[in-house]
């Protein structure tokens, strides 16, 4: 969820304590509040280094005991996975520090936007078919990017790593030092909305996994999320798909458990 400005949390005594060790660094910006932690843009060591804090505060709710096991062991779980996936050369925001006592992490800023936000910016006001079969637009920028995202999680998954809430708001698109645009001036701006490398975030429910079943989930759940959130582009699903087989050795099979994902889905929502 998204926090306005008149939303803002002030930054838990914690934070505004280890903040002061860098006197230069910018006052923590609430950019966004979920059910288990809130994130901050500051920025770290570095005035022009910005970076995400995600704080995980204490649930009241809960045991204290119990509460800061748990708050330990998920952001030990996610900033592992962070570490294996930046040292094997996947697009993930690099860990710069954390605190598993006070219940936070610094990871790098992505530049950039959603692909979520790219791909609505992109289709526009397209209405969701078009008015004729051969009136298909030419989505060439869109297919591209949906090559990369297919790239991007057969990475992933190569690195023995299950994102578990893949979206297309849970990945960027960060723009290329020195792009130099489409290189298309019939595609226009518009296209520029689809550039850039696919950067994954949110590794909160990522585990590390080699099992089919777990991988085949996970495209599964991105699949579904892709058709909800844009329902114009469901018929170019299918590239996601076949990117993840060119980047990734044991997609097949992958793929195959992808079928059988796919029917327990369909099998239980017809029972309701
Ligand atoms: N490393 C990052 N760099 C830049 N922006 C980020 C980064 N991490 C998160 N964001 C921004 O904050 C938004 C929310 O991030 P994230 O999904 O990690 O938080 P969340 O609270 O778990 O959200 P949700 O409840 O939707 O899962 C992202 O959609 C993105 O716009």
């Amino acid at each position: 969820m998204a926090a306005s400005e008149t939303t803002q949390f002030a930054p838990p005594q914690v934070l505004t304590q280890v903040l002061t060790y860098d006197p230069a660094a910018a006052p923590p910006l609430l950019i966004s509040q979920g059910a288990e932690g809130r994130l901050y843009k500051t920025t770290h060591v570095q005035p022009d280094r910005p970076c995400v804090l995600k704080y995980r505060p204490p649930k009241p709710y809960r045991h204290p005991i119990l509460d800061a096991r748990l708050t330990k062991a998920r952001i030990t779980s996610e900033a592992k996975v962070l570490e294996r996936c930046y040292r094997a050369g996947v697009r993930v925001p690099a860990v710069y520090a954390l605190d598993l006592v006070s219940g936070w992490m610094m990871i790098e800023w992505i530049e950039g936007m959603t692909v979520r936000q790219g791909i609505n910016d992109w289709l526009g006001e397209r209405p969701e078919t078009p008015p004729s079969p051969d009136d298909l637009p030419d989505d060439a920028p869109l297919v591209d990017a949906m090559k990369r995202i297919g790239a991007a999680v057969g990475d992933l998954h190569r690195t023995g790593v299950v994102h578990g809430d893949l979206t297309t708001s849970n990945m960027m698109l960060r723009p290329q030092k020195n792009s130099q645009g489409s290189g298309q001036p019939e595609v226009g701006d518009r296209a520029k909305a689809l550039e850039g490398d696919v950067v994954l975030i949110d590794f909160g429910l990522a585990t590390q996994s080699v099992s089919d079943e777990d991988r085949a989930v996970d495209l599964y759940v991105l699949e579904r999320a892709f058709a909800s959130t844009h329902p114009r582009a469901e018929r170019l699903f299918v590239h996601v798909l076949e990117a993840y087989r060119g980047a990734f050795k044991k997609a097949s099979s992958v793929l195959t458990k992808l079928e059988d994902v796919r029917m327990r889905g369909r099998k239980r929502s017809m029972l309701g």
